[in-house]
């Protein structure tokens, strides 16, 4: 005789397939965890740390996708704080430093005249780390951004492996615009809250962009969520550097290693680059008709109508904007344009076919 389910049995089947992966989510965390701290032990064998034990201190910015947390690092890198700082990014390409600053550059590093240095730090944190700990003149503190889509309390984890370092502390930042829809996102959910929870200052960014009502519920939901948290708010990233850098954190690091989460699986970036100069009507379209699960699209643009320099384009949730940047000069005119979007929504053939359509000299 065939039944139907009542609505209790699907919820008894959903949890025990949650606490299934809740059980399959701590092995893989636990696995990762100590596969990664062999490796970092592998890579630290034999190797010579200048810097004393514990000397370095780590200060890391997390946020979810278009927080603002590269504004934040810029706003940092461009106020004097006499300290010489070692800066890691995942996204090189984006750091964009007055030209003022900038003392020397190559493909991997640019080292600034505050003698501060940035690096790219892409698959391998533990070697960049190892690295800066090696220098024959070690900075005076390290400041990584995370990745919008990382768990800062793996970083954390993979950081405190060399013995050089020591967590000053880490700060998330949070848009005030987006956090009620990534916070009750089914897909960004868990890694936004889980972002928050590893932080020990929360930055609530875009102040200058949220409404009255916005605003004070994005505090209200936060005082509500994470009690005792210190927040600040961020109008392009002016936070104070004593504040960025002094975060002193008073919470045991290691015990949150155990929380760490892989949300890579979770989401797809896809990457194009266009040769010929595109259309911006065009390119506008096709930015319009893009699924609303885009959560964030970058690029820097070669377009018709402004043909001497770089436009950036930035698309943060429903928010976009084109800002005019340096110009070309030497490097050939080219558009490299990044969408990130949950896995599997987004067809890079179909999206290459729409994005040549966009160029200026395609009539089709
Ligand atoms: N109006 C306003 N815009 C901001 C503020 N902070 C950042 N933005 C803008 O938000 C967009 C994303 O900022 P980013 O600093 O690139 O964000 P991100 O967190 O580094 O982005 P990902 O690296 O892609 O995760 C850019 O267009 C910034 O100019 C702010 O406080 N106010």
């Amino acid at each position: 005789m065939m039944t139907n389910k009542t609505q209790q049995d699907e919820q008894s089947e959903k949890s025990v397939s949650e606490d299934d992966r809740d059980v399959e989510d701590r092995f893989n965390e636990a696995h990762r965890g100590i596969m990664g701290l062999l490796f970092a032990a592998y890579q630290l064998r034999g190797r010579k740390l200048r810097a004393a034990e514990g000397s370095l201190p780590l200060t890391i910015i997390g946020g979810f996708l278009g927080s603002g947390k590269t504004t934040l690092l810029n706003h940092l890198l461009r106020s004097p704080h006499g300290r010489r700082l070692a800066v890691l990014v995942n996204d090189f390409g984006r750091i964009n430093i007055d030209a003022a600053l900038v003392a020397s550059q190559t493909a991997d590093m640019i080292q600034l005249t505050n003698g501060c240095a940035c690096c790219a730090v892409s698959a391998d944190l533990t070697n960049s780390l190892i690295e800066i700990a090696e220098r024959d003149d070690p900075p005076d503190a390290i400041v990584l951004e995370a990745s919008g889509i990382a768990d800062p309390n793996g970083i954390v984890q993979v950081a405190l492996s060399n013995p050089a370092i020591r967590l000053d502390g880490s700060l998330v930042v949070v848009d005030a615009e987006t956090l009620q829809d990534l916070a009750a996102s089914p897909l960004t959910g868990r890694l936004f809250r889980n972002q928050i929870s590893a932080a020990d200052l929360i930055v609530l960014s875009k102040v200058d962009l949220a409404d009255d009502l916005q605003r004070s519920s994005a505090h209200h939901w936060l005082t509500a969520h994470y009690p005792g948290k210190r927040v600040i708010e961020a109008v392009r990233g002016d936070v104070q550097t004593n504040i960025v850098l002094g975060i002193e954190t008073t919470r045991d690091p290691k015990a949150a290693t155990t929380q760490s989460t892989d949300h890579v699986h979770d989401f797809e970036s896809l990457s194009f680059t266009i040769n010929a100069p595109l259309n911006r009507e065009r390119l506008q379209a096709f930015f319009d008709a893009l699924p609303t699960s885009v959560l964030r699209a970058k690029g820097v643009l070669n377009l018709t109508e402004a043909p001497s320099h770089r436009t950036i384009y930035q698309r943060v949730g429903q928010r976009w904007s084109y800002t005019e940047a340096e110009p070309w000069n030497d490097e050939r005119p080219h558009s490299s344009l990044v969408l990130i979007g949950p896995a599997g929504a987004l067809d890079q053939a179909t999206l290459e076919e729409k994005l040549d359509a966009c160029c200026a000299d395609n009539n089709t």
